[in-house]
């Protein structure tokens, strides 16, 4: 479990907090939503999650172990992965196979069962490249899913996605949804998804709202999408199929309850 206690901070020379006594639970196995509009404060959170950051006042625990106990940040930050909206960012290897490798490496996986691990994980988020390619001749999607590919490689107990769709095609998103959902149910972590789209996390558990850094609640979907104010606040747009969906129940037929069922097949 994740726990997030009175966190308020504010960046170094910045007078305005980026957090404002920001508290909040994620469990094991969660997938949560991290919603908010610009400069809410979501990408800052994420940092005080794994320990990139650590807060001025207040706490973050994860298992039970404070961020701030330094003896133990490493294990933090192998149990808490995150990718970042830009992948080229957190890419280290001149090939694919460097790039998956570089981190097994650091945790001390067995050098002879790397090229199985790599495959499989390539495997896992549905990137059929050559292990010998160069990751600066992927495309921005492949770059993504091999990502994506890197951080499952470690097997995380939570991992967060920030904005990672945002420089993908339309298709490309819908294929690394794919990959991240088949990934999920083959292994099983906590999902912690910052986004703007909310069609993009229809499975989600929770959702958190952020606004001026400050936690304005934490709610199921279905509480969100019948709270028009929050929907305002945050920047947030309906899916079109789940506006139309309530249109075509309130002439009494409820094709939401299939949503899950029409999406697996591509026809949402
Ligand atoms: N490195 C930094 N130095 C100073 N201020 C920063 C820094 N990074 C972010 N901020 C500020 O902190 C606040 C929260 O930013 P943050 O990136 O967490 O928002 P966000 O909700 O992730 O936004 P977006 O949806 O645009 O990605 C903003 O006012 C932002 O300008």
């Amino acid at each position: 479990m994740i726990k997030v206690n009175h966190v308020s901070f504010s960046y170094p020379g910045s007078n305005r907090n980026a957090l404002k006594d920001v508290s909040l639970t994620i469990h094991e196995n969660e997938f949560v939503a991290l919603l908010g509009p610009n400069g809410s404060g979501k990408s800052t959170l994420s940092m005080f999650l794994n320990g990139i950051e650590i807060p001025d006042q207040g706490e973050v625990l994860v298992d039970g172990i404070k961020t701030s106990d330094e003896m133990h940040l490493p294990a933090i930050r192998r149990k808490v992965q995150i990718v970042f909206q830009n992948p080229e960012n957190q890419q280290v290897g001149i090939t694919v196979f460097e790039d998956i490798a570089f981190g097994l490496s650091n945790i001390g996986f067995p050098t002879d069962q790397m090229e199985e691990k790599v495959h499989l994980v390539l495997n896992l988020v549905n990137l059929n490249v050559p292990l010998d390619r160069e990751v600066a001749n992927l495309s921005g999607g492949e770059k993504q899913k091999l990502a994506l590919a890197s951080v499952l490689a470690l097997e995380p107990e939570y991992l967060i996605l920030d904005e990672s769709t945002s420089m993908l095609d339309p298709f490309s998103a819908r294929y690394f949804l794919t990959a991240l959902k088949q990934a999920r149910r083959k292994l099983s972590f906590a999902l912690i998804y910052i986004t703007h789209h909310l069609q993009e996390i229809e499975e989600a558990d929770r959702v958190f709202l952020f606004n001026d850094g400050s936690l304005l609640k934490g709610c199921t979907l279905e509480e969100l999408y019948q709270d028009s104010t929050s929907l305002e606040i945050c920047k947030l747009k309906m899916p079109y199929f789940r506006h139309l969906g309530l249109l075509i129940k309130e002439q009494g037929v409820d094709v939401l309850k299939h949503a899950n069922e029409l999406e697996e097949l591509g026809l949402l």
